[in-house]
Formats: C-alpha cells, sequence, structure tokens
C-alpha cells in the first residue's frame, strides 16, 4: 500500500536493500503462538548514568539522542545477554499517522511508533564500528509507543526537537535518563537474532522487544512528525514520516520469550 511506497522513496532505501543471502534480517512479525518460552531467559538489567547523555540530532531518518559510550557508565546486561553491552544511542520510527509506524508488530499488529536503544558489546569490543560487524556485536530494546497520554519523561525530548527540523542539524543534550522510556515491566519480552532495520542491515543484533508498551501523546507524536528528511538548503522539505523498514522473512528463527 502506499505507506510502503512513501517509506521505501527516501534515499536510505536506494540501492541494495537487503544483506546478499541475508537470513537473519530485521524487523520481523512476531507471531505470538509461535514463541518459545525459555525459562533461562534472566531479566533485564540496565544501568543509565543520565551525565552520559550528549547530544540530539536528525541523521536524515530519524533522530538520535548519543550517549557517552568511552566507559562502562551506561550498560545492558542479562536477559538473553552472556556479555555487558554500553548504550551508544537511542532514536525512533514512526508513521505518517498513528495507524502504523513501527518496524515490528506483534500478531501483524502495527504500532504508531517503535523506540530502539543502542547497544554494543563492550565486553568483547572496543568501539560500536567494531562490533556492528559481529554476531554477538549489538543488543537493540526495542519498545512499542501507542498514543494516550503524555510522557513526562519524553517532553523534555519532544522540546528539544525544533531546534533539529532539518537532517544534520544536531543540538547539545544533556542529562536524559533513557530508562524513563522504558515500560514499568522490562521483565517480559521476546527476543531473536536479527539485524539493523538500516543500512548497512548488519545481522549483528540481539532484538530484545519488550512485551509492555509505552504510552505518549498524540501532540508528542505529532511534534516527531514535524521533522524533515530534508536539510536546511534543499527546495523540497520532505517531512520525516514512515521512517520504517518493511518486515523480513523469519527464515526458520525461533522468538523466544521470558513469559508464559
Ligand atoms: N534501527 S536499528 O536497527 O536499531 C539501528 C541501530 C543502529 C544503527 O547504526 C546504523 N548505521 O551505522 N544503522 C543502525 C540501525
Ligand atoms: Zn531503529
Amino acid at each position: 500500500s502506499s505507506k510502503y511506497v512513501l517509506s521505501q522513496m527516501h534515499p536510505m532505501w536506494q540501492g541494495p536493500l537487503a544483506v546478499p543471502g541475508g537470513d537473519r534480517q530485521s524487523p520481523i512479525d512476531i507471531v505470538v503462538r509461535k514463541s518459545v518460552f525459555d525459562s533461562k531467559l534472566k531479566p533485564l538489567e540496565t544501568e543509565y548514568d543520565p551525565q552520559t547523555c550528549q547530544q540530539i540530532w536528525n541523521n536524515g531518518y530519524s533522530f538520535l539522542v548519543e550517549y557517552d559510550d568511552t566507559t562502562d557508565k551506561s550498560t545492558l546486561k542479562g536477559g538473553p545477554l552472556q556479555d555487558k553491552f554500553r548504550l551508544c544511542q537511542f532514536h525512533f520510527h514512526w508513521g505518517e499517522s498513528n495507524a502504523w509506524g513501527s518496524e515490528h508488530t506483534v500478531d501483524r499488529r502495527l504500532f504508531p511508533a517503535e523506540l530502539h536503544l543502542v547497544h554494543w558489546n563492550s565486553d568483547k569490543y572496543s568501539l560500536f564500528e567494531e562490533a556492528v560487524m559481529e554476531d554477538n556485536g549489538l543488543a537493540v530494546i526495542g519498545v512499542f509507543l501507542k498514543v494516550g497520554k503524555r510522557h513526562e519523561g519524553l517532553q523534555k525530548l519532544v522540546d528539544a526537537l525544533p531546534a533539529i527540523r532539518h537532517k544534520d542539524s544536531i543540538v547539545e543534550f544533556t542529562r536524559f535518563d533513557p530508562g524513563c522510556l522504558l515500560p514499568a515491566n522490562t521483565d517480559d519480552y521476546w527476543t531473536y537474532h536479527g539485524s539493523l532495520t538500516t543500512p548497512p542491515l548488519t545481522e549483528s543484533v540481539t532484538w530484545i522487544v519488550m512485551k509492555q508498551h509505552i504510552e505518549v501523546s498524540h501532540d508528542q507524536l505529532a511534534v516527531f512528525r514535524s521533522l524533515l528528511f530534508t536539510s536546511a538548503e534543499e527546495e523540497v522539505q520532505k517531512s520525516m514520516v514512515n521512517n520504517f523498514r518493511v518486515q523480513q522473512p523469519l527464515r526458520g528463527r525461533t522468538v523466544r520469550s521470558s513469559f508464559t
């Protein structure tokens, strides 16, 4: 339908759309009744230090909140992970309407947006750029957004967006605790081995998709849609919407759940 055509028009999606021979691509539809409960899956352990928050910028496809990942100050461990992972950034994907926008779906259910908290394996690698090439290099927490009550913690981020309307704009953004964007219950999640959902699409991600969503207000989401894909110099300005990848084949992978 038109929404996929729109999201495929962005320059991001010109050129190779998949890793040749890729059999663990993301995002996917999570078929709940086909997920397998694994009692060995532990609760997630996040330790985020708001002081490591540095800047927020428009990369022409989403907006990224970036953290200082030169030390193990903001970390993720536990869950399906064997190692300790360092938070490097978080970003979102959303639609032009509240009817769609998420990358993952649950029994084909679409959400208006999806948060990705991106971490890399600092026990085994010394840089994100290194880890992104390795099987066990990255761990991304996915959180679905639903439209409802205003998310107080998100508002500080929403208020910074008008300053980064155009591609490549960046502003200082400090003392933001990404933990405030996690749902109350982080013990219930699905996990599977997949890939980045934007180029280079490398198959280095342990995905951890939260069962519980968070709520944001219609107005907060509308500010996401006021961002632009285009830089200030370009004649034609394009709204930053539908910045999600279409779903990818499961190719025999098993999605495990931490809950029954
Ligand atoms: N959308 S996603 O799979 O979370 C993700 C996370 C980190 C990423 O870094 C990228 N290029 O350097 N693409 C990308 C996608
Ligand atoms: Zn993402």
